[in-house]
């Protein structure tokens, strides 16, 4: 991956060349202790080293036992998204899927749509008790039974040494995969967390991990080193002169999960102790006609982060007769995109908007992996420096107390603040 942060310097927030050298300073010592952290494998800072010591073998023996037209994953959060930023990338014959969410209308419409005895399901889940993951599994076993179909046959498990889902598991006797120790969720797609679907769908596991591993040799005591530690360093930077938000805006179809999953790694990792900085998702070309307008000439809050493949299938454009419209005749799809992407970067910079861009090239195992660690070791430089826990999630943790105290899953004090709800109804 190559991070290009020229237009991050000299903006209207004032970070400029000199003071991004004397945070390289900073940036070495943070790399100091992310570097123990790695090497003590403690809780995670050993997700950065999952190029090293994710085993993709028994990924792909679960995954080969079956042949199917697509593949179920149930999970939420981290538990599903870096799974669905990898299959939504890339093609395959084999469909993917994501249930992390309980609407019911959805659940209902998307199991009715899937064949079930050509479905492999993977449940998902660290602690084995996250109730929208516990609840939809029970919902689509009980699918699969209607359907005539041996759920245990088609069911693999993905999850820690404890919880419903250990138990679950070893009581049906399922294929079960191990979530690493000291990974969490949100920084585990490179690990038997986020490899399964990509293996059941044929992706090449090893090729992602290749991709991951060359972005952690350039990890070092520079942000100039680094395109992950340059891109940390420069979101970190530009939040604390006033860049509250950072809006991820890929220039590819292929590509828009990965802005959801950087939402969850930068929002969850980072928000804390009255920090972070609020992730905002957009889509290039698309969103030029809308979120732009804001980024552009709204407040001057925000890093707007373009990525890009340097390569992609391209699709030409016929000539026409149509007046005024010649000029596209005889171009393509891939070159308006790429006009687009550079006349946001330019319009940006001359408004004096900070703007980054990430380019990997192309989307596809190689590339993905790259971007997926560059990310995270951004996100981790980050936290490091902005002296916040990255790898807690006490406010999440919070309404997940709530919730289940709600629902008499346990006494939770959580549940008390949410029955004294204050009203003020207007009809
Ligand atoms: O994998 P699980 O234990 O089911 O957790 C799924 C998700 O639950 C919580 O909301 C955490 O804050 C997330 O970081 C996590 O990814």
């Amino acid at each position: 991956m190559q991070a290009d942060i020229g237009n991050a310097l000299d903006g209207a927030l004032g970070l400029d060349r000199a003071a991004l050298d004397d945070l390289d300073d900073r940036v070495a010592d943070a790399h100091e202790r992310i570097a123990s952290g790695r090497r003590e494998s403690e809780h995670g800072y050993a997700a950065l080293n999952l190029p090293e010591t994710c085993d993709p073998e028994p990924i792909r023996e679960a995954a080969a036992g079956f042949d199917p037209e697509s593949v179920l994953t149930v999970g939420i959060g981290g538990s599903a998204l870096g799974a669905a930023t990898i299959t939504d990338a890339l093609d395959s014959p084999v469909d993917a899927y994501y249930l992390d969410n309980v609407d019911p209308a959805w659940v209902r419409d998307l199991l009715d749509s899937l064949d079930l005895s050509e479905t492999v399901l993977n449940v998902v889940s660290r602690s084995g008790t996250t109730a929208e993951t516990l609840a939809n599994f029970l919902v689509v076993r009980e699918a699969m039974t209607d359907a005539g179909v041996d759920w245990t046959e088609r069911t693999v498990v993905t999850t820690g040494a404890e919880g419903n889902l250990r138990a679950m598991a070893e009581k049906h006797d399922l294929p079960a995969l191990d979530v690493p120790e000291g990974v969490p969720g949100r920084f585990s797609a490179l690990s038997t967390v986020g490899l399964f679907a990509a293996a059941v769908a044929g992706h090449d596991l090893d090729e992602l991990l290749a991709g991951a591993a060359s972005e952690a040799e350039k990890l070092s005591g520079s942000l100039y080193d680094s395109p992950g530690y340059a891109y940390g360093a420069v979101s970190y930077a530009l939040a604390e002169r006033g860049a509250a938000v950072n809006a991820m805006m890929p220039y590819a179809e292929s590509l828009e999960r990965f802005a959801e999953w950087y939402a969850q790694l930068w929002a969850e990792s980072l928000g804390k102790d009255g920090r972070g900085q609020t992730p905002a998702r957009a889509l290039g070309a698309t969103d030029q006609h809308s979120q732009l307008q804001l980024y552009r000439a709204g407040p001057a809050d925000k890093l707007v982060t373009l990525v890009r493949p340097r390569e992609s299938a391209d699709a030409g454009i016929p000539e026409t007769e149509l007046e005024g419209l010649e000029y596209l005749g005889g171009s393509s799809l891939g070159d308006l995109l790429d006009a687009e992407f550079r006349a946001t970067e330019a319009s940006l910079a001359a408004a004096g908007r900070e703007n980054v861009r990430l380019e990997i090239n192309r989307v596809d195992e190689r590339g993905l992996g790259e971007l997926l660690y560059a990310t995270e070791a951004a996100c981790v430089l980050y936290g490091e420096l902005a002296g916040v826990s990255t790898f807690t999630q006490p406010a999440v943790e919070w309404g997940k107390k709530a919730a289940r105290g709600l629902l008499g899953g346990g006494d939770f004090p959580e549940a008390d603040a949410v029955r004294g709800k204050r009203t003020l109804e207007i009809d």
